[in-house]
Order: structure tokens, then sequence, then C-alpha cells
């Protein structure tokens, strides 16, 4: 496979009255073509940070550590997404080759301009075409995501549409430019479970027939193991565990990533008491020292969890661990 999108080192700090705040600390990951990536974790682990930092749209007082890259591999060759400046630049990220969906499409919407205006100007923004051409993709993508009368929806306001119907013209919209890389941020929260399960059908088809790939952003486990080929599991900040979906699913090797997968419910023994990871999120302010689990977790090992950071270690080829339970074999 092919490295759609390479992160290496990504480290962001937030400048803020009370001082640095890390949110993203020394993060490497890799998104090939047709591969659908998740990024889980509880409120505040740095998701959507990330995500940002993919289409360089991080807010203004974001301090980048100095080894952070972030490299875009198109057809015109590689592509540093950090180096970007000018709006110009920027557009191969922001809605070119990326693309990006979210929890609350009215955000993506306009609510004073017909759902078709916005999706024929964004088109027109990054492709050189007429206004008709554009509203012919228009129309095909909407009935592509399965929006019956496309052709009336084109000419509707976002709050004319149901959640769901918004939904699919937010993933039309996002999708119409064919992005290399849909950025999916919690796209299913908002959306009751028969939608929730529709949109993720949606997502599997449209990676098969564009080949693109996605990160899809979520606190959900259970849906990432619907959705994802594989999955990282991020915890202030840092990534403690990543590989393939199943693989870790069956075989969670953090005791983070058993704390989450013991804390959903399990449908084959609905008296099962759920199990919420103990511990509240320690403040960004005041990051713990050593392993960042370490003042929630139950199976510390010793003094060196609260004393040293732990390195990623192989379980094997595709799975990686940073935990000193498992320290022995260095990644
Ligand atoms: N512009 C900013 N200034 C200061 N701190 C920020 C800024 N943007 C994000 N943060 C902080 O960065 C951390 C990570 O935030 P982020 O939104 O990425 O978390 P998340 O994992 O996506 O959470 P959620 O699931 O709640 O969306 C949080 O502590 C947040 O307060």
């Amino acid at each position: 496979m092919t490295a759609l999108i390479e992160v290496k080192n990504l480290t962001i700090q937030f400048r803020t009255d009370e001082g640095l705040v890390t949110a993203v600390d020394d993060v490497s990951f890799s998104i090939d073509k047709g591969q659908v990536m998740g990024l889980v974790g509880e409120s505040g682990s740095g998701k959507s940070v990330t995500a940002k930092a993919l289409m360089n749209l991080n807010a203004r007082n974001a301090v980048y550590g100095p080894e952070s890259r972030i490299t875009l591999h198109t057809e015109a060759g590689p592509v540093e997404v950090l180096k970007l400046k000018t709006a110009r630049d920027l557009k191969i990220v922001r809605g070119g080759a990326i693309s990006k969906i979210f929890q609350e499409p009215m955000a993506s919407f306009a609510p004073a301009i017909t759902i078709g205006d916005q999706m024929v100007e964004q088109l027109r923004l990054h492709a050189d075409m007429s206004k008709a051409k554009a509203k012919e993709i228009s129309v095909e993508m909407l009935d592509r995501v399965g929006i019956s009368d496309p052709s009336r929806r084109f000419g509707q306001y976002a709050f004319e549409l149901s959640g769901g119907m918004r939904q699919r013209a937010m993933i039309a919209m996002a999708l119409s430019t064919k992005p290399k890389l849909l950025i999916a941020d919690e796209p299913t929260t908002a959306l009751d479970v028969t939608i929730q399960a529709q949109v993720i059908d949606l997502m599997k088809d449209l990676v098969n027939e564009f080949h693109m790939g996605i990160i899809f952003i979520t606190h959900d486990l259970g849906v990432i193991a619907q959705t994802a080929d594989k999955v990282a599991v991020k915890y202030l900040g840092r990534i403690v565990e990543e590989g393939p979906v199943r693989e870790v699913i069956r075989n969670p090797k953090h005791p983070y990533t058993q704390g989450l997968l013991a804390a959903l419910p399990k449908l084959d023994d609905l008296d099962a008491p759920l199990t919420p990871v103990a511990g509240d999120i320690p403040s960004p302010l005041e990051r713990p020292t050593g392993c960042v689990f370490h003042t929630r977790c139950p199976k510390i090992v010793g003094d060196v969890c609260k004393t040293a950071l732990p390195h990623d270690s192989r379980v094997d080829a595709s799975h990686r661990v940073a935990c000193h339970i498992h320290a022995e074999v260095p990644a």
C-alpha cells in the first residue's frame, strides 16, 4: 500500500493565559490509500487538534514542535502541510485533496444559502468548471449519498432537511471535490442508531468506490470496530496503542485500551455492569510525569511508570503499544 499522508513527531501546544497547554505529544502515524483509520480516546485527548493539523487549521495560538512533520503525497509530489502559508497554497488541504465532515452538519452549511449553491461554490473554488457542470456533479453526488429527489434538495436550505439528510448532504459536499483523504470528526455521534448505521455503510461504500483514505474520529470504540481498518488509541495527546482494529479489540495491550473496551455495553450480557475507566482525566495544565496514564492505571508496574515515558514496543509488525508492561522489545 502507498502512504497517502504521513504524520511524524507531531507535537502541538497552545499558548493560553494559564500557560502552555500540550494537546498533541509526539504523535506519528500514516494512512494509506483506501484505508480507514480510527482515532479514539476520551474528550480532550487531542483528536480534533490532530485532525485540524492535517488541514493546517489550528487556532493562531497553536505552537508546533520543531520536529513535527505532516507529508501529504499527491500525484504532483509530496506536500509539507505545516509549511503551507498562503490561502492559495492551503486550498489543497482545505477542501482539495483533504475534506472534512463534522459532528454537526449545520456548522458546515451557511443558513441563508441553498445547499446547491454552497456545493457549486465549493466545487468551483477547487476546480475550473462551469456552473452548469458543478450543478450536474452536485446533484449526482446528492443522489450518490442516497438523498431522494436530489434536484429538489439541491434548491433547499439546510434547515429544511432532517438530521440524517443534512449529514448525507454534508458528506456529498465534502466528497464532491473527490478528496484523497476524508476527515470524519464524530460524524455519527449526533445521529440516532439507525441513521448512524446507514451513514457508516455509506462511508464504507465510498471508500471502496473512490479509494480514499479516511480518518474517523470518535470516542466510541464500537463505531470504530464497524468502520476502521486500523485504530490509534489516544490519551492526553499521546498515541498509547495502534494496530489493526480486530487485533487491538481482541488483544488489547494497553491498560487504557483495555479500560475503554471494558466500558462498552455487552449485548450478550445486558445485566453486566459497565465499568468506566476509573478516575478523572488530569487537566492538560497538570500533565502527569512519566506515563501520562499512570494516575488512572490499574496495572502500574513500579516507579518507572511515574518517572519514565514509555516508548513504543512492537506487539507484532503492525501492532504497537507504549506501556512499561510491554517495554522489553523496543519498536
Ligand atoms: N485554541 C486552543 N487554545 C487552547 N487550548 C486548546 C485550543 N484548542 C484545543 N485546545 C485544547 O487541546 C486539548 C485537546 O482538544 P481536542 O479538541 O483535540 O480534544 P478531543 O480529543 O477532540 O476532544 P472531544 O472528544 O471533546 O472533541 C484540550 O485540552 C483543549 O482544551
